[in-house]
């Protein structure tokens, strides 16, 4: 037998032998030395996930008071590090963000979001943050929010107009439905240039789409947990079909607006809506295939998504807390009645002027931050944080809703008191991390000015204009202040908010 070709073969494996004995002793000396976090005891295949119920942030805070602030997960196959205290949190996104600033991979995400051209869950990369700053300087700008004003208003003024219609019969008004259709109109006009009223374009329907991609987006594919067996779950339980439905429909919804602003027909706007911004944009690159139709119904559904739910909740909460605390209502009121006088309506120039009105935001974004986990981020590098070792490709999730209600650095935390921000020395802006409700660093909210616009001049005006009544019997520490997670991204109130509205101006 020939020796020759036993030789080509082996012998380059047996010099190799040592090599890779080495890089072996290596790996494992590392893995001996490394300092993973904390973790519960996880069952095969499923880890940790049957430790996570309904509401993901309360069950993370339950285990975080046994396992510490820094906690490594098993979500099936995917490992998680859940951070639970301001310190570790301010690790993560200040001192590592550039370790810790993609987001996760995922089939569903990438369908939705024409393959990551997105701007809230792409991965990090150039293209992520060439249109990260084209949303910061086109879209978020103070400027372009502030040419929205009259939008703002004049929703505003319809809601206050459709209440006072329930009001003069002393019917009770579904404040959640209200709150949430008026979210809904203003994104629409700002985004779409009209309003849903009277137009071709339905609401309900791209509501419904809306909530839609929400459900996807805001959980996992099963294939992401069960690697070569998920996919099999997420045809069974439908969830891609679904997916396939609601990215063709979103799909052509945008197409119809954008076909509709590049209409010879559409006579010239005195505002640019954000498509008018974006199509401006498209024209302007130099590489036609850099920012394409796609990128811009991208960013149409992460301002849908972003800009819908989160103010209305936002409100929601607040006008429960406030009927729940009727020392804080009255202080508020007398606020704005004082301030405005006889105006008959709060502008958003008035609101500049109503600090206790800003507090009582904050302190309704501290116990009920409409996204309590953040969004998930997607680790790049490996780095510490409170001394443990975190790995590449670990999912990063900030429990702002635990760090919060976090008696170590807020006094009575369950306690809905805005005068804890009096001396304004802690906002939400990023720069202090017991209060995240917008997340921070490079990921953190770009919508922060836009979101609080609205909900400030809205809650201006509902309680300006009137006195808020509970239903019939009912007393304030009965109102229902249960979270749900249910079909959307956001943790909002569980059950409707009903209240009688009395008009006073
Ligand atoms: C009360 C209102 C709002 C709240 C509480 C809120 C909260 C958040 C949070 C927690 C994040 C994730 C931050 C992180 O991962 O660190 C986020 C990201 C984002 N929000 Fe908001 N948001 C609000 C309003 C808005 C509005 C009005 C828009 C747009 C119309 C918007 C658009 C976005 C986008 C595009 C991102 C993704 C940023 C990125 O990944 O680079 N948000 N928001």
């Amino acid at each position: 037998m020939a020796l020759y070709p036993i030789i080509t073969i082996w012998l380059p494996l047996l010099l190799l032998f040592p090599l890779l004995l080495l890089m072996k002793k290596k790996k494992d000396a590392r893995r001996q030395n490394k300092r993973l976090p904390p973790s519960p005891p996880k069952l095969p295949i499923i880890g940790n996930l049957h430790q996570i119920g309904e509401l993901p942030h309360q069950s993370l805070w339950r285990l975080s008071q046994k396992y510490g602030p820094v906690m490594l997960l098993h979500l099936g196959g995917i490992p998680t590090v859940i951070l639970s205290s301001a310190e570790a949190a301010r690790e993560a996104i200040k001192v590592h963000d550039l370790d810790c600033c993609s987001r996760p991979i995922m089939a569903s995400t990438r369908r939705l979001t024409y393959n990551y051209k997105d701007m809230a869950f792409g991965p990090y990369s150039e293209y992520w943050r060439e249109i990260r700053k084209i949303g910061v300087l086109e879209v978020f700008s103070v400027k372009r929010v502030q040419s929205y004003r009259y939008i703002r208003e004049e929703e505003v003024s319809s809601l206050i107009n459709s209440i006072s219609q329930s009001s003069t019969s002393a019917t009770l008004v579904d404040l959640s439905e209200k709150l949430f259709a008026l979210t809904a109109s203003i994104i629409f006009r700002v985004a779409f240039g009209k309003s849903f009223r009277g137009s071709d374009l339905d609401n309900e329907k791209f509501q419904e789409l809306v909530h839609g991609a929400e459900a996807l987006l805001g959980s996992f594919d099963a294939s992401e947990y069960f690697p070569y067996v998920g996919w099999i779950m997420d045809r069974l339980s439908g969830r891609r079909q679904r997916l396939e439905r609601v990215s063709h429909e979103l799909h052509s919804f945008f197409q119809q607006v954008i076909d509709f602003h590049l209409s010879p027909d559409r006579t010239e706007q005195e505002h640019e809506d954000i498509i008018d911004v974006l199509l401006r944009i498209e024209r302007e690159q130099n590489d036609p295939d850099r920012f394409t139709k796609d990128n811009i119904k991208a960013v149409l559904l992460n301002i849908f998504l972003g800009g819908v739910d989160t103010g209305a909740i936002t409100m929601i909460w607040a006008m429960a807390e406030l009927v729940k605390n009727p020392r804080v209502m009255k202080k508020a009121q007398d606020e704005v009645r004082n301030f405005v006088g006889n105006r008959g309506k709060v502008t958003e120039e008035d609101t500049d002027q109503l600090p206790y009105l800003k507090m009582i935001v904050k302190e309704t974004l501290r116990l009920h931050p409409p996204a309590p986990l953040l969004l998930p981020r997607d680790t790049m590098k490996h780095f510490k944080i409170n001394g443990y070792d975190i790995y590449p490709k670990t999912l990063l999730q900030i429990n702002a809703w635990a760090i919060a209600r976090d008696p170590a650095y807020w006094k009575n935390p369950e306690e809905f008191s805005p005068e804890r921000f009096i001396d304004g020395s802690i906002d939400y802006k990023g720069q202090h991390f017991e209060l995240l409700p917008f997340g921070a660093g490079r990921r953190g909210c770009p919508g922060i000015y836009m979101g609080t616009s609205t909900v400030e001049l809205a809650l201006a005006n509902l309680l300006y204009v009137f006195d808020w009544k509970l239903p019939y019997g009912m007393k304030g520490e009965n109102i229902d202040m249960e979270e749900s997670v249910g079909l959307s991204l956001a943790t909002h109130k569980k059950t409707a908010l009903n209240l009688v509205p009395v008009k006073m101006f």
